[in-house]
């Protein structure tokens, strides 16, 4: 399994089903600021509730392929294998992205255990394996990347944006990013806006 991140933020995606485990595939989905459609007979309530409030579009009725014929990401958790295969051999097939909740082969991609500290996203897939052990190292690494990260990484992407407007030297460019990433400006907020002070007067100079 390749490890890649994907905009979905124009994408439709589709949900096939809208049980537990789909309620589940939602949440995680709109934590990451997404719009999910759903597809399927039964409702769990919460899903009501999340189409109520917005976040998510409900179609309460068995799925057909006009129903993810546009979608760009397609995940089947109904609890029929028979319609899981169907959507995923249909879906693979039109080239896009499926998750097959039940048998994982079946479909081309899978779900990490994730965590999100602003820019900061720590995924972990065991590829299959062990989905609890995904979860139970994601938890350990939540200690370890704390919310100050979040800042950390506002003030890492502003000064590679500041580097990469001011400095036409690739090699410069380099090592002032390299510095940038030192340990130092994790731990010491100041010496942050200190660092942004020194290189923010040449970011007016465009090179033609
Ligand atoms: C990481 C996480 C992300 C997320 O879904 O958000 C995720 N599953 C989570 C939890 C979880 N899932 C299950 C349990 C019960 C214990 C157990 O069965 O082990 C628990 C534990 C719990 O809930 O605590 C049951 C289960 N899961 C799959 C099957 C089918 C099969 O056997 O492969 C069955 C059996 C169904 C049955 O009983 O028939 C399949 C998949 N689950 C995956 C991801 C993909 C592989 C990722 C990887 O291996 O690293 C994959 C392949 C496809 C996919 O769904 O993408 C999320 C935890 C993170 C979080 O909470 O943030
Ligand atoms: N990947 C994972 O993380 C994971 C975890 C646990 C279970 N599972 C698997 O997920 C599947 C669903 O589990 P659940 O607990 O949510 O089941 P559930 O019984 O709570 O929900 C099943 C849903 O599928 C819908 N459905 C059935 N046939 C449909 C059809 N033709 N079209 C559209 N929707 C249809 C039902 O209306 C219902 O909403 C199971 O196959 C289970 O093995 C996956």
């Amino acid at each position: 399994m390749f490890p890649i991140m994907v905009d979905l933020t124009d994408e439709k995606i589709v949900v096939v089903g809208g049980g537990e485990v789909a309620l589940h595939k939602i949440n995680n989905l709109l934590r990451f600021g997404l719009h999910v459609h759903v597809v399927s007979p039964a409702i769990h309530p919460e899903i009501e509730r999340l189409a109520s409030e917005g976040f998510v579009t409900v179609l309460q009725k068995l799925v057909e392929e006009e129903d993810y014929h546009d979608a760009f990401l397609v995940m089947t958790v109904t609890d029929s294998k028979a319609v899981n295969d169907e959507i995923a051999r249909r879906a693979k097939a039109a080239g896009k992205l499926v998750v097959h909740a039940e048998q994982p082969d079946l479909g081309n991609s899978t779900i990490p255990a994730s965590l999100q500290r602003g820019r900061l996203v720590v995924s972990v897939s065991t590829g299959g394996a062990s989905p609890t052990l995904a979860k139970q190292i994601r938890n350990q690494l939540e200690e370890q990347y704390d919310e100050s990260y979040e800042d950390y990484l506002d003030f890492l992407y502003e000064v590679r944006q500041v580097i990469k407007k001011v400095e036409p030297d690739r090699a410069v460019r380099r090592h002032l990013l390299k510095i940038a990433a030192d340990p130092i400006f994790y731990k010491d907020i100041e010496r942050r806006e200190a660092f942004l002070h020194e290189i923010r007067p040449f970011a007016h100079v465009t090179t033609p």
